[in-house]
């Protein structure tokens, strides 16, 4: 499934409440906040009023100090109101990103590869950070906004109207003028926004490609072209620029300006009210603090709804990966093994990771305990594909794969991946120290163990050779140390695992010959009573092995041993033919 798809505004929103339902009691309690906040902005312009016409114009001081005093008290409820009303909705919104993020990386952390396939890295990166940053957004400011804020306009005009009926009327200038301009201007400003993150992050992702690739740009000489591209990007960025800041500005001084002409209207028309005896001075400057109060519920409500409508786009994509399913799931009574011989079979294994695009057709193979499989074939022909078979990265479509006599996919994943180990080409290391990235394989490792395994491995030495040794630490994907140094290291992370079945993809491209030749050696004891498939470019690493599979487009095109496929003459003696001097090294 494609993670980018929306969803419907309905469905993201009834999920997003399934997520708010925990906190209902913070959600009750910030809205009757809300709502002592919504009263006391409503009361404060009325006791302004009460204050002026029946304190200060009649020179009653006792009224004014009554009132005066109200109007402090209520003051201090609209801030204590206010500041609840702000905490418990950072509460909350902090509360459902948390659980959202929590169970986001659960989920993942369990996803088949399959879906990490179809879904780069990066792009879900940006799901989990971008996505989750515009969620938090509309959580941490917006969430009582369209209740609160509709609230406090209604209340605001329903005061005005009751204070005065026909200075009111000049409602009807104000607010479709501050309409336009909240809504339509600040559309057209969300929308340009919008546009400078975009081409923002377009100069972002290629600065850091450049920086990143700087070193392939210079062997190419393409800083030219380079600097090319940047302009452009860079050029697009200003031009966008241009638009979003004037326009902002704009807003600002329509706002201010509306400000003015509606404080003008105000004072006018109370004016000629006062003239004709209809209205209080009170009133007037009710009113005056009233058309002031209307902008603020507007702007957040504008502002709720921009975030709304990105918020349901990230949204469904965060609940679409959330929705995700297994590929590869665990069957309901799932067999454990308590000790797995390493018997395999692949019976007639057919697989396809795209419909219509077959990799593997009707592989026949079984490989006895404790035996080596070398597999060999060109770019391509399926060979890390068959061993991302034996670990259940993915399901057979057509026949099946048996360990120790048991369909894989009867087996509990994880237990039976844990009998198992994998060194790779490129190998993964973590933040951390070198003891730590070994300790990966086996979290219940000790030191002396770790080093142990190493010492047998024949690495001691070079792992020594590290700066601070076993301790030196390692910056994420080993960015300090060398391609070699991190096989060396996936080697001993995969047998401190102590594993029933090793798989070894190009385990050993990046070590020099000699240190490979070492590790070769040392590995022949190692991978005694462990069945093992030895997936090698170098041929020197495989004319050891029990059995030897040739791939072809797929197919399994022979299978023997080093001796009886030289005698057949066929695909193998050819691969032999292309490397005779590696096929020639001893290898112990
Ligand atoms: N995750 C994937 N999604 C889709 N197609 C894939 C995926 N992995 C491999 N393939 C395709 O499957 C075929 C077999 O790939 P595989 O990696 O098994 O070959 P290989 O023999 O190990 O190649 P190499 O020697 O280059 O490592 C190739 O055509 C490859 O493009």
């Amino acid at each position: 499934m494609n993670i980018s798809k929306p969803k419907g505004t309905r469905r993201v929103l009834s999920e997003l409440v399934e997520y708010l339902k925990p906190y209902r009691g913070k959600i009750l309690l910030m809205y009757v906040f809300a709502l002592i906040n919504v009263a006391t902005m409503i009361a404060l312009p009325v006791l302004i009023q009460r204050g002026i016409d029946y304190g200060i114009v009649p020179r009653n001081m006792e009224y004014l100090l009554v009132v005066s005093g109200i109007l402090l008290a209520t003051g201090a409820v609209q801030f204590v109101s206010f500041r609840m009303q702000g905490v418990l909705m950072m509460q909350v919104g902090n509360g459902v990103l948390y659980d959202l993020r929590k169970n986001l990386f659960d989920h993942i952390q369990h996803l088949s590869v399959g879906f990490f396939d179809r879904n780069k890295s990066g792009r879900l990166m940006t799901r989990l950070t971008g996505d989750i940053l515009v969620l938090e957004e509309l959580l941490m400011t917006g969430l009582d906004t369209l209740l609160v804020d509709s609230l406090m306009i209604i209340g605001l005009v329903t005061a005005m109207v009751l204070m005065n009926g026909w200075l009111s009327l000049t409602l009807l200038f104000i607010l479709p003028v501050l309409f336009l301009i909240v809504f339509k201007l600040r559309g057209r400003i969300v929308e340009s926004a919008n546009g400078i993150q975009k081409k923002l992050s377009r100069v972002n992702s290629f600065l850091n490609e450049s920086l990143s690739g700087i070193q392939v740009s210079r062997a190419f000489a393409r800083e030219g072209q380079n600097i090319e591209k940047f302009r452009e990007l860079n050029g697009e960025y200003y031009t966008q620029s241009r638009t979003f800041y004037p326009l902002n500005a704009f807003f600002w001084q329509s706002v201010a300006t509306l400000n003015n002409f509606s404080q003008g209207l105000v004072i006018i028309g109370g004016g000629i009210l006062l003239y004709h005896g209809m209205i209080t001075i009170g009133v007037i400057v009710a009113f005056l603090n009233y058309v002031t109060r209307l902008f603020q519920p507007m702007q957040k409500i504008s502002n709720m709804l921009n975030q709304m409508s990105r918020a349901v786009v990230s949204g469904s994509r965060i609940f679409e990966i959330l929705h995700e399913k297994k590929d590869v799931d665990d069957v309901s009574d799932p067999v454990k093994p308590d000790d797995l011989k390493g018997d395999v079979r692949f019976e007639n294994v057919h697989f396809a990771y795209k419909e219509g695009e077959p990799v593997l057709n009707g592989v026949d193979l079984h490989v006895k305990p404790g035996q080596i499989c070398a597999i060999v074939g060109h770019t391509g022909s399926g060979k890390s594909t068959m061993v991302n078979l034996v670990n259940r990265f993915y399901d057979v479509q057509e026949g099946s794969i048996r360990i120790d006599g048991v369909d894989i996919r009867s087996y509990d994943q994880q237990e039976l991946r844990s009998r198992m180990a994998a060194v790779m080409q490129d190998p993964q290391i973590f933040s951390g120290t070198v003891e730590e990235n070994i300790r990966f394989g086996d979290p219940d490792a000790d030191s002396h163990l770790i080093r142990d395994v190493v010492q047998q491995l024949g690495i001691h030495r070079l792992i020594e050779a590290f700066p601070r040794g076993y301790d030196t630490e390692l910056g994420q994907n080993g960015g300090s140390i060398s391609l070699g140094q991190r096989q060396l290291i996936a080697f001993a992370r995969a047998l401190v695992r102590n594993p029933s079945i090793l798989i070894l993809d190009e385990a050993s491209s990046y070590l020099d010959s000699e240190t490979e030749q070492m590790v070769q050696k040392a590995l022949v004891p190692l991978m005694e009573g462990r069945t093992s498939f030895v997936i090698a470019h170098r041929l020197s690493t495989i004319r050891n092995a029990d059995i030897i599979l040739v791939l072809n487009q797929g197919e399994l095109a022979e299978q023997g041993t080093h001796v009886e496929l030289l005698a057949r003459n066929g695909l193998y003696a050819d691969f032999l033919r292309q490397s005779p001097r590696e096929i020639n090294e001893p290898t112990g």
